[in-house]
């Protein structure tokens, strides 16, 4: 049986619960997944290591990399520019590792055109993508109260932008798999089933 190793794109409004079922899948299965590790503009904080935390690079070599063709993605946050590059995905990929993103929607088109135009053959750019959603917008302002970390401004400002991301999760075909985290066992498992299918493991 061949075993690919796709790359799994995951999106979805702050406080749908990313984090916490990406932590559960890296409990249950330890070895099978990683992180990509992002390319930075901006300058390392104390304890940040070069490679691990990001590759910290100068903005004139970061535009250079990307003209090149060497990101699958790249943003610009706050006067400073981030990016995925083919290369951090294909360390993961060597590793033996399911490469995961945890992406904003505004970088999934750019993520699906730089995963395509990937030429590099070692790189093997199964990606399938993942859309976890709240049960409601109403749930999910409860759930950002409950995490305790948002201002009412911010918690508005989230509110605003899960509406606009559950508006284009409705856009037909984008998604392989749009995961409503009600009850977060069923979510986990729905999850943890659509990845190992992807794995060409169930
Ligand atoms: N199925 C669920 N039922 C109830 N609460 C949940 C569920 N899933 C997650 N939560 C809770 O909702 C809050 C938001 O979840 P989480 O931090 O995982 O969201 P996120 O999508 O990773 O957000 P961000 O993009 O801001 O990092 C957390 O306090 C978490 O414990």
């Amino acid at each position: 049986m061949s075993t690919k190793l796709p790359i799994v794109v995951l999106s979805g409004p702050s406080g749908a619960g990313k984090s916490t079922l990406l932590k559960r899948l890296f409990a249950k299965h330890p070895d099978t997944f990683g992180f990509s590790v992002s390319h930075t503009s901006r300058n390392p904080r104390d304890g940040e290591e070069h490679g691990k935390a990001y590759w910290f690079t100068t903005k004139d070599d970061f535009r250079k990399l990307i003209s090149e063709g060497k990101f699958i993605e790249t943003a610009e946050f706050s006067g400073n520019l981030y990016g995925t590059s083919v290369q951090a995905v294909k360390d993961v990929q060597d590793a033996g590792k399911v490469c995961i993103l945890d992406i904003e929607m505004e970088l999934l088109s750019q993520i699906e055109q730089g995963v395509k135009q990937v030429k590099n053959t070692d790189l093997n750019n199964t990606c399938t993508f993942i859309f976890v959603q709240p049960p409601s917008v109403d749930e999910l302002r409860q759930r950002l109260e409950g995490r305790n970390t948002e201002t009412p401004q911010s918690l508005n400002a989230r509110l605003a932008q899960a509406e606009k991301e559950l508006e284009f999760a409705k856009t037909p075909g984008f998604h392989d798999k749009i995961i409503v985290n009600d009850e977060i066992d069923a979510a986990f498992e729905e999850l943890e089933g659509h990845i190992l299918a992807v794995m060409g493991k169930k």
